[in-house]
């Protein structure tokens, strides 16, 4: 297996993407989090750009134990000093040096010519060695500079010192075979190539930094850069978590591997995206909400048959204890009655299919069935009107100005009834147009409403005590709709005084 070293720039590049600015203890504990993921080299930061950014450098090199730290530095003595200062303590310092080398790039940024340019590097990546074993040197815009010049600029960089050469698509404008040429072509053409690490850095704004970074490892790179989460400069860098996961689900495809303990990906995405209050996209690859969830019953069931029917990695190799069945409206049976078994119930496969039914009709209202919600179902609260009232349909017209009224619709014995009262309250004008139906002189003693489940889509319990004669009857109901769960508590205490009222009437026959 060829062995790829993992460069993470997420406390620099990943830093440069809007909103992702990052503190001196943000950045230590994330470098800290970095090095127990197990990357090879962390940059730090660009330590020229403000006595902050130095001092975190600095902070981190000594606090570093595992892993070398680089420092960002254009290839300007001051930057190059600037960079020294930073990283001296650190076990491993790496200096990183970059210039840019398209055309469009050294006529209206840099404003030098190609000699210029050639001449620079010569100079600073010499400086550079003076102080710092390992020099890295990066040619900005590198995929988009003519070829020759670009192999002409790394080869004058290892004799200067480089240690490792680092191609950059630095607008992200290439294609997975552009990168792959580009990088055959430097291994032929730059002169003691074959010494040095040959390292790839890529952009994603066509979404292909990652398929780009996986093209140039087939074509050689010996180093990827990357960041946690893909944040960067505009659309973001290659994330670490998709390379390093291609790289280890593909191992027999890419014959390279890394040494990241991918057990420590998720956490570490976690942290990062807790410093910076960017969210994670749920439909992120191997470190989104759903990249290990399964909704579909179809998928449900074939993962509970076999995980690899659906699963390409284990949650567990990235730090996630393990994949989810999330219950909704798309889910079937098999699902359903392993996490009835999970909470404890065993069912019958005909109970399973009356829980089924109420199980699809609430998630036709709720995105997702949680356990609580499947509780509610499973003991049918609210639901144990059998052979009494039904309640088919319910309107409620509330407002300031007008009169509260409810129009109720209820059938029992196949019999429909409707009415419409007008109440105090949209309770209150329910309730008595129940009663007319009922044609029950029920009075409300109390009236309690609780959230079951979590969530803006909770099921709500509403509980009911009302008296009828000298009897007190506590009534149950509920929905994801507080009147509805109030209505049907309402009617389930009536469907009790009408069960106790008729076996009066037996016991008196
Ligand atoms: C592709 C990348 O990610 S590159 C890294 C991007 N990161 C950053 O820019 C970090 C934040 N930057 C900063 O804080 C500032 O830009 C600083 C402190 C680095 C420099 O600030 P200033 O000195 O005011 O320069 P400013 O940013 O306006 O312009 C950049 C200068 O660097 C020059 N330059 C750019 N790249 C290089 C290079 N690799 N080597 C040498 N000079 C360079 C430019 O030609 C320009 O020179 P000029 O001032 O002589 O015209
Ligand atoms: C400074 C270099 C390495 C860079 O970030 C880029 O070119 O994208
Ligand atoms: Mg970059």
């Amino acid at each position: 297996m060829k062995r790829i070293k993992v460069f993470d720039t997420t406390l620099r590049d990943g830093e440069q993407s809007p909103g992702c600015s990052m503190n001196l203890s943000e950045k230590l504990d994330m470098a800290r989090q970095l090095d127990a993921l197990g990357v090879d080299v962390i940059e730090a930061g660009f330590a020229i750009v403000s006595p902050e950014d130095s001092k975190s450098v600095e902070a981190i090199a000594k606090t570093v134990q595992n892993c070398a730290v680089a420092s960002l530095a254009r290839c300007a003595k001051g930057d190059i000093d600037a960079a020294w200062n930073a990283l001296k303590e650190a076990k491993h310092p790496r200096i990183h040096l970059f210039i840019a080398t398209s055309e469009i790039h050294m006529e209206y940024k840099l404003r030098m010519t190609r000699e210029q340019v050639l001449e620079s590097i010569r100079e600073s990546v010499s400086y550079a060695k003076s102080l710092c074993d390992d020099i890295e040197f990066s040619t900005e815009d590198g995929s988009r500079s003519d070829r020759e010049f670009l192999a002409e600029c790394c080869s004058v960089a290892v004799e200067a010192g480089a240690t490792v050469l680092n191609i950059p698509d630095t607008v992200g404008y290439c294609t997975p075979e552009e990168m792959y040429d580009l990088f055959r072509y430097l291994k032929e053409h730059v002169r003691g190539v074959e010494n040095v690490d040959l390292s790839a850095h890529c952009h994603d704004d066509l979404g292909m930094a990652v398929a780009n970074t996986l093209a140039c490892i087939r074509a050689g790179a010996t180093q990827v850069e990357c960041t946690v989460n893909g944040i960067g400069e505009r659309a973001g860098n290659a994330s670490l978590e998709e390379i390093v996961m291609a790289l280890h689900t593909r191992a027999g495809f890419y014959g390279a591997e890394t040494g990241v303990h991918t057990q420590q990906i998720y956490k570490t995405s976690k942290l990062l995206s807790s410093i910076t209050g960017v969210p994670i996209p749920p439909s992120k690859a191997i470190v989104g909400a759903n990249a290990f969830a399964h909704e579909s019953g179809i998928h449900q069931h074939g993962v509970l048959a076999n995980a690899q029917t659906y699963e390409i990695m284990k949650a567990s190799d990235i730090g996630i204890p393990k994949s989810t069945m999330v219950l909704g409206k798309h889910s079937g049976k098999h699902a359903l009655r392993e996490r009835l078994e999970d909470m404890g119930y065993e069912v019958s496969d005909e109970q399973l299919n009356v829980i089924f039914t109420r199980f699809k009709k609430l998630a036709d209202k709720k995105k997702t069935i949680t356990s609580s919600d499947l509780e509610a179902l499973v003991l049918n609260r609210g639901q144990k009107d059998a052979g009494g009232w039904q309640l088919l349909s319910h309107v409620v017209n509330v407002g300031e100005g007008i009169p509260n009224t409810a129009y109720v619709k209820m059938s029992r014995d196949g019999q429909e009834v409707e009415e419409v009262a007008i109440g105090t309250g949209p309770l209150d004008a329910s309730f008595k147009a129940i009663n007319r139906i009922t044609q029950m002189d029920v009075g409300l003693e109390s009236f309690s409403l609780n959230a079951v489940t979590d969530g803006e889509d909770a099921i709500g319990e509403a509980v009911v005590k009302v008296h009828y004669g000298s009897g007190l009857y506590t009534g149950t109901g509920i929905s994801t709709d507080i009147i509805e769960s109030s209505i049907r508590a309402y009617v389930n205490g009536i469907n009790k005084i009408a069960a106790v009222e008729r076996q009066k009437g037996e016991q008196a026959s």
